[in-house]
């Protein structure tokens, strides 16, 4: 006889509700399951060729076979895709923006709550289902979608960004939401859960770095919910989380180029006290020319011979040595000399920095064109 336990009455109930919904949510968007199976997604993943899509013939017969490089695992436990719209605070006279919008499975829910949806897809197949999908619920009004890398487009004005993210452009896309000179409430997002959780590090915490720091600055970050791998498919290796992102309304005055530049040179080795970073050689030299290229309001001035190669190199002269001396004075009379940057909070980092930039040492080269995406791609 077949014994029942409550809970596995819940687990078999709920696998199959999982199950049923998977089925229709297929059947509706109108596209059939990636041509594998979720335990064997490496090795097909392995088999793929993640730049180009090989397989037309599948294409042309509406199968999609989903790719790895574009992070593309579909969100399909309808719970959580019901608990991020409830968190996610959308109502009906906003405008969401979705990055990665894929099959749509969060963009129906977002069309029946809010008032527009902006959705950016860099994957035209996935756009083509959405575009059914969302016709067949007479949706198309409500939806502009931007068939682009999201981190090349301009987005339009919006109220709210709600989406599940690809993973490998968390960094860089998390910058341009937080230093884009956009506003908006809030942005919800499904991330790597190592990415939330080094995004909601404090300083002190093994976990708190770069990214931290520089998102701390402008923004507020609030943990919404862990979520299981298994509620993707494919089933990706990493678990994930959402965090809610709200801009400050009071930005500190501070050069944000100086900033990143600053925290870039602070965090290179975080775990090194502030000390032993600015007493390296290559370091000392690469600010010394920095701050002789630059003058003393922070404006370029190109010497003549700071491109000699003499000037790059890491063996320090007289000039180098008093830099050294002055760089570790100011560590000393901000009291930071032998601490880790990763123990600070941005109100000690932003006085460093002032007392830096007050004595003429410069971390950003004016020169540099400004990258937001470089600067974060490695955080
Ligand atoms: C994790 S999937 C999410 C799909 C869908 N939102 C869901 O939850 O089921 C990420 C989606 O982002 C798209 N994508 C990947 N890189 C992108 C980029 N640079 N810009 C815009 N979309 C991108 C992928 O094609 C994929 O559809």
């Amino acid at each position: 006889m077949l014994q029942c336990t409550k809970s596995s009455i819940n687990r078999r109930s709920w696998h199959l509700i999982h199950q049923l919904s998977i089925q229709y949510q297929q059947r509706h968007a109108n596209y059939s399951r990636p041509p594998f199976k979720n335990k064997h997604i490496d090795e097909d993943y392995n088999n793929l060729d993640h730049k180009h899509i090989r397989n037309r013939k599948e294409n042309q017969e509406d199968h999609l076979q989903l790719y790895k490089s574009w992070g593309q695992h579909l969100l399909t436990n309808p719970r959580v895709l019901d608990s991020i719209i409830r968190n996610s605070g959308v109502g009906s006279d906003d405008t969401v923006l979705e990055i990665g919008p894929g099959t749509g499975n969060l963009t129906m829910r977002l069309l029946e709550a809010a008032n527009k949806v902006v959705a950016v897809e860099v994957d035209h197949r996935m756009v083509e289902n959405l575009r059914t999908r969302v016709s067949e619920r007479g949706f198309d009004e409500k939806l502009t979608i931007i068939c682009k890398d999201a981190l090349k487009a301009d987005f339009p004005d919006f109220d709210l960004v709600v989406a599940n993210i690809p993973y490998g452009i968390s960094s860089p896309l998390v910058a341009k939401l937080v230093f884009g000179g956009y506003h908006f409430r809030s942005a919800t997002l499904l991330l790597q859960k190592e990415f939330a959780t080094r995004l909601l590090a404090n300083p002190g915490d093994s976990e708190f770095n770069r990214l931290a720091v520089n998102v701390k600055l402008v923004a507020e970050v609030e943990h919404v919910m862990n979520v299981s791998k298994k509620d993707f498919v494919p089933i990706p290796k990493v678990d994930s989380s959402v965090v809610k992102i709200r801009l400050k309304t009071e930005i500190p005055d501070v050069n944000l180029n100086e900033w990143w530049a600053f925290t870039k040179t602070c965090f290179g080795k975080k775990n090194k006290t502030l000390g032993a970073t600015f007493r390296q050689k290559k370091k000392v030299a690469e600010l010394l020319n920095l701050s002789k290229a630059t003058s003393f309001d922070g404006d370029i001035v190109r010497h003549e011979s700071f491109d000699d190669e003499e000037d790059q190199s890491d063996i320090l002269g007289i000039d180098g040595n008093l830099f050294k001396e002055k760089l570790v004075g100011i560590l000393r009379t901000a009291g930071l000399e032998d601490k880790r940057p990763s123990k600070l909070s941005n109100e000690k980092l932003m006085y460093l920095l002032s007392l830096f930039n007050k004595a003429g040492i410069w971390f950003h080269d004016k020169e540099k064109p400004r990258d937001i995406n470089a600067s974060f791609a490695a955080l």
